[in-house]
């Protein structure tokens, strides 16, 4: 058990005064807070300092991810050991970007042949389509590109296809539909043109209720619209794990990129999975995405742990979350690029590490991980910031932005850079009453009246956040700002002893709405093992159903 551990239960004594700290006073005590408490590695800069830590928390957390043994296990997933052990399967997403040419084996085979030869497909379809070679059945240019995938399956690449719009090409456009939501598909397809549209059906399983439901409704909409019952061998491609499953749907065997068990769908925009950001960037921009990744695994594999970006995140969310009971983490990107990375860090990380029992399934009694949540933090100043600042609860906040723009207009990016470092800067300072006073005072403003107002002007600061910049946004960047946080998730969940690579609750949800759609399409069926409040649902359903049909 974790909390049996020395470190961990020095960590809880420490807990206690930490709370009480003040950041501002711990800056004005040491000059060299920020130099201590800050890493500059070739394409990123992380400050730390702002959290309520001192060399004797860092001491003991580093102590903690010694005991846990958190390097050997780095190892471990790098070399393809069953570290998911619930599913008993390897966890290899950094296999996929792996250029070093060295073997990695998985039950006796080496992984790195699969997936170079998967790469170089990718890379060949890649250039068939953009180049205009690959043509629809009636010989036209592809000009859409249509993903369809939900979770794992669409966040990642649609996040990429967003923070890389600069290098996207006009020519050819990539759309992303997730949703089950008739309207989200049938608001896709309405202007585009059959003859010139390319699906991408991305699953894992093949399996995926709201991927297959769009997928047979985008089949029916080629088919009736070219007249055509083989419109799928030129406009359906998939990207699954089960070959026959895919063949079944009617995609050819060629046009079936692979993807493997060995690869979690959080993790997995690296793999075939990337396909639609290849299509819309171009190979070479994915493969310069593959690299920035490539670089932080070198990073997390070689740091040692007091300077290692990865381990040093996920020391700080569990100081933060178990130890300080911050029960949230506010994810604020300020590059409008970036306006879905929170979107994917909420899945990354919750689905990871969201749980309750620890890897030999006993249940655990301190807390996991934060309720991960934000947008960009531009929009978010003029909306849920307030709470940030002045909320009953403290929450961390993690703020990205980049230096410099693809698109440069000097002043937006300096009033945009301003604004993330000053946010940091006010939810660490506040500002008290007395200060409220001395300003009142000197603006000759009348102190009696100024009273009243003072306990809501006042704001607590110690608020704690991280600070990442890149030194701009661009594929190798992005790369290595995603495998970031993927290597953060990992030492987390070591960190908790968790298994991270399991998504149990997602399962049982599905299983029910499976139960729940067949009463919705066959009324009379007998709804006796329902509660009473799922029977009044469905029946209000098939009440206002009568009445617009
Ligand atoms: O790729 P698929 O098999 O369609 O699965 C899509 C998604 O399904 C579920 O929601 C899982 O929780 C996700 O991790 C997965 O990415």
């Amino acid at each position: 058990m974790r909390t049996q551990l020395d470190s961990w239960r020095r960590l809880k004594d420490l807990a206690e005064p930490a709370k009480h700290w003040s950041l501002q006073k711990l800056f004005s005590q040491d000059a060299e807070r920020a130099a201590r408490f800050s890493l500059e590695l070739p394409d990123m800069y992380l400050d730390y300092s702002k959290n309520l830590i001192d060399e004797e928390v860092m001491g003991s957390l580093f102590d903690l991810a010694e005991e846990v043994g958190l390097v050997d296990k780095t190892r471990a997933m790098f070399s393809g050991e069953m570290i998911n052990t619930t599913e008993n399967r390897a966890v290899l997403h950094t296999a996929l970007r792996d250029s070093s040419g060295s073997a990695v084996q998985v039950n006796g085979e080496n992984v790195q042949t699969k997936i170079a030869a998967e790469l170089a497909k990718m890379q060949n379809f890649v250039e068939l389509v953009r180049d205009g070679e690959w043509r629809g059945s009636t010989r036209k240019k592809i000009r859409d590109v249509v993903s369809l995938g939900v979770g794992g399956s669409n966040l990642g690449p649609k996040m990429v296809s967003q923070a890389l719009k600069p290098y996207a090409d006009s020519e050819l456009r990539v759309h992303y539909v997730s949703n089950v939501d008739g309207n989200s598909l049938a608001e896709t397809l309405r202007p585009l043109n059959p003859q010139t549209v390319l699906f991408v059906v991305s699953s894992k399983t093949f399996t995926t209720t709201e991927t297959m439901t769009n997928a047979r409704t985008a089949l029916n909409w080629l088919e009736s619209a070219l007249f055509d019952k083989k419109a799928v061998e030129k406009h359906v491609v998939a990207v699954t794990s089960d070959f026959a499953k895919a063949r079944e749907f009617g995609v050819l065997e060629e046009n079936i990129f692979e993807m493997w068990d060995w690869v979690g769908g959080r993790f997995s925009l690296w793999s075939a999975i990337g396909l639609p950001i290849a299509l819309e960037l171009g190979f070479d921009n994915f493969e310069k995405l593959l690299r920035g990744a490539e670089n932080m695994d070198k990073h997390f594999l070689s740091a040692p742990i007091n300077e290692n970006a990865p381990v040093l995140l996920a020391l700080l969310s569990l100081w933060n979350t178990t130890f300080l009971n911050f029960r949230a983490q506010a994810i604020l990107p300020y590059d409008q690029g970036l306006h879905l990375f929170s979107a994917y860090m909420q899945q990354a990380e919750m689905e990871s590490n969201g749980k309750s029992v620890n890897i030999h399934g006993e249940p655990i009694d301190y807390q996991t991980v934060p309720l991960i949540w934000g947008q960009t933090g531009i929009d978010g100043q003029h909306a849920f910031y307030q709470y940030l600042h002045q909320g009953m609860n403290v929450v961390p906040a993690d703020f990205i932005g980049s230096v410099s723009s693809e698109i440069t207009i000097e002043h937006h990016q300096d009033i945009l850079l301003a604004n993330l470092i000053a946010q940091s800067q006010a939810l660490m300072n506040g500002v008290d009453a007395n200060s409220l006073r001395r300003t009142a005072l000197s603006a000759g403003c009348n102190l009696q009246e100024m009273e009243q107002i003072i306990p809501h002007k006042v704001h607590q600061g110690n608020r704690p956040s991280n600070t990442i910049l890149l030194p701009r946004l661009d594929p190798n960047t992005l790369g290595a700002l995603i495998a970031l946080y993927e290597h953060k998730i990992f030492a987390q969940g070591v960190l908790l002893d968790i298994c991270s690579f399991d998504q149990w609750g997602v399962e049982l949800g599905k299983k029910q709405a499976n139960e729940v759609q067949q009463a919705l399409t066959k009324p009379g069926r007998d709804e006796g093992e329902f509660d009473s409040s799922t029977r009044g649902l469905i029946a209000y359903c098939h009440k206002h159903r009568s009445l617009t049909v």
